[in-house]
């Protein structure tokens, strides 16, 4: 299947057709800290100081000429650049693989010997975009909770968000060229787009653990270097440092320092700052609240930033830490593992009611669990973490006693249980859209404070300008008569600030995201049975079934029904109809070669029985490969 298939035929038509606010000696003292600290694991040393790239090579090197003019809009400079590039491409990163692979939920992915020559375009196409954006822009090489075999990639755009869909598309057609089809395409891109090769193009890369990112790295840092943009290699970083490094650099540092001390700065200041608040109010004790928890790291790369992040809150929050490295990558374990068989990682070793955190290969997701005194394993998700977050800044609204639209963001695959708590409980609206992040983002953007979770525990808060003015204004307030007083108004309005700092609005990320738990846990006084005790969550039941072309499956609303196989969608609500509280949807996953099979009922045995006739039904009508599944 890997190098004996014929590429497609040519694609290039197609393109065408389609065409601080710290004290200095607080700071002072967190900066020797953090150098002190030495990293527990060999990171790659470009994570913690990052060693100057290689000059990139003239692009005369390339072809053999002399090196380009790089005269705006020159023809020959394009053509030439373009050439440079397909000759380079042909020459070290041919394409090996004939089978088309999408842009999908979050980027390209696939099995690691698929990738290199999608790297190398990625990388150019990373400098093309960047000039077009007039900005910074990044390549994060990762496959998240997929199996160490496979590997990915995906653009950042400029202020740390996906990149934009439209390029999506671009990115596609790029990456399903044949060889000799590269520099038509590229010609084609820079006009249509009307790139000025003139300007300075940047890049920043980031990677995760896995053992075929470093040569994919290099793959993706050839193709930028080919297109003459300065690149910035952080080397191994978690997939929403990287995010932060884009938009902090694009800022001019007003977001951060674009640097991992810079980051780690940035949330552990607000989550001290939190706590500082909370105890100067409540005292150091608060309520049921245990500053401990147990975290299972997936063996990926969250475990060395996160032990020498922790190391900064050693005194707040007491971390122990499992499946650093000890086991292989998401293998029975991580985020993804906990999630869907509703099981303990293994390798982890708990006491009952423990509170415990896992996350995924690249640390944007986190789900937390613990065993109950009957040793049942309760799960505390994403739509967990929305609703804990929806329901506390919701309080803070309103003693701040300020209007802002607050909503939360949810897909076709959140609990019903957690959809009629945020609406009928909190009184906060809820949208549901399509599934990935980017989808989320953006929806998020249309609210004053944009709480966005995927069940699986992807997710981030956003903060409108607005939002934010006004809370600094609430926070300066000092027309109440007991403005001096901690709690309050201005109280609420101090943590509102400071909780916006702990946030990484770029995107989902498990230590951002564990922090704000931890906040808000620590200043309800709560513990995660407490927690979960606001409302039960319906059982349900994720399957996966593999079939010839995913893509047979054609979803048409945000996930929840099909347009084809003709007749699948009525034998499906058929089905339903016989659960009470029955709700079940398929859909291809765009990261992984399957059709998803979600489904909830009343019972667990009902959600399970549901879920796997659903996934009989898909392997019988939509080409099923091998034994349907069951429900493990
Ligand atoms: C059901 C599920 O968890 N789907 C995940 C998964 O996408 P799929 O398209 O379902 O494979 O990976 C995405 C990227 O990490 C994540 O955004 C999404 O939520
Ligand atoms: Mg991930």
């Amino acid at each position: 299947m890997v190098s004996s298939l014929q590429p497609p035929p040519p694609r290039a038509l197609s393109i065408l057709a389609r065409h601080v606010g710290l004290p200095r000696r607080r700071y002072f003292l967190f900066l020797l800290c953090v150098f002190l600290i030495p990293p527990p694991v060999p990171l790659s040393s470009a994570c913690c100081a990052p060693a100057p790239p290689p000059p990139p090579p003239p692009a005369a090197d390339v072809i053999g000429r002399r090196p380009f003019n790089m005269s705006a809009g020159s023809a020959g400079t394009m053509s030439a650049l373009a050439l440079a590039a397909e000759r380079k491409g042909k020459d070290d990163h041919p394409r090996t693989y004939g089978k088309e692979i999408d842009y999908g939920t979050a980027g390209f992915r696939s099995k690691a010997e698929h990738l290199d020559h999608i790297l190398y375009r990625m990388g150019i196409l990373a400098a093309l975009r960047s000039r077009v954006k007039g900005a910074t822009v990044g390549v994060m090489i990762t496959a998240s909770h997929n199996p160490v075999a496979d590997n990915g990639v995906k653009l950042i755009d400029p202020q740390g968000e996906m990149l934009e869909m439209s390029w999506e598309t671009i990115a596609t057609d790029l990456a399903n060229l044949n060889d000799n089809e590269l520099s038509a395409a590229l010609i084609h891109i820079i006009e249509k787009e009307n790139i000025d090769l003139a300007k300075p193009a940047s890049v920043f890369f980031g990677r995760d653990t896995r053992p075929s990112s470093e040569q994919l790295s290099n793959a993706a840092l050839e193709g930028s270097r080919v297109f003459n943009a300065d690149v910035k290699d952080f080397g191994i970083v978690t997939t929403p440092m990287l995010h932060y490094f884009v938009a902090a650099h694009n800022s001019n540092n007003e977001y951060g320092d674009p640097t991992v001390t810079g980051y780690f700065f940035k949330l552990t200041t607000a989550f001290r700052s939190f706590r500082e608040e909370i105890i100067s109010e409540k005292g150091p004790e608060s309520g049921n609240y245990q500053p401990a928890i147990v975290a299972d790291m997936a063996n990926g790369v969250g475990g060395p930033i996160m032990k020498q992040m922790s190391e900064l809150i050693k005194d707040l929050l007491t971390i122990e830490f499992f499946n650093t490295g000890e086991g292989e990558l998401n293998h029975e374990s991580g985020a993804d593992y906990v999630k869907v068989r509703q099981t303990l990682p293994k390798r982890v070793r708990i006491k009952s009611k423990d509170r415990c955190v896992s996350f995924d290969g690249d640390a944007d997701r986190i789900v937390y669990y613990y065993q109950d005194q009957s040793v049942k394993f309760r799960l505390l998700d994403g739509d967990r973490i929305a609703s804990l977050v929806a329901g506390y800044l919701r309080s803070l609204l309103d003693i701040m006693g300020i209007e802002l639209n607050i909503g939360v963001v949810q897909t076709a695959y959140a609990n019903g249980a957690s959809t009629k708590y945020i609406t009928e409980v909190l009184q906060i609206p809820v949208a549901c859209v399509y599934t990935g992040v980017k989808h989320l983002h953006h929806k998020a953007q249309e609210f004053d404070i944009g709480i966005y979770f995927e069940a699986n525990g992807h997710g981030t808060v956003l903060f409108s300008k607005k939002a934010k003015v006004l809370a600094k204004a609430a926070r300066e307030d000092k027309s109440s008569a007991h403005y001096r007083l901690n709690g309050g108004k201005r109280g609420a309005a101090r943590k509102m600030l400071t909780f916006i700092d702990m946030v990484n609005e770029t995107t989902g990320d498990s230590i951002s995201d564990l922090l704000i738990v931890e906040t808000i846990l620590h200043a309800r006084g709560w513990s995660v049975e407490d927690w979960e005790n606001s409302y039960a969550d319906l059982p349900n039941r994720l399957l996966k079934v593999t079939v010839k072309d995913r893509n047979v499956i054609k979803v048409i609303d945000p996930e929840c029904h099909i347009s084809e196989p003709e007749g699948l969608q009525e034998d499906f609500d058929r089905l339903i109809s016989m659960f009470t509280q029955g709700r079940a949807f398929v859909r291809p996953s765009g990261t992984e070669d399957v059709v998803r099979v979600y489904a909830e009922a009343n019972t667990q045995s009902s959600a399970d029985k549901l879920a796997v006739h659903i996934a009989k039904l898909v392997h019988q009508k939509a080409g099923g490969i091998g034994d349907a599944p069951t429900w493990l």
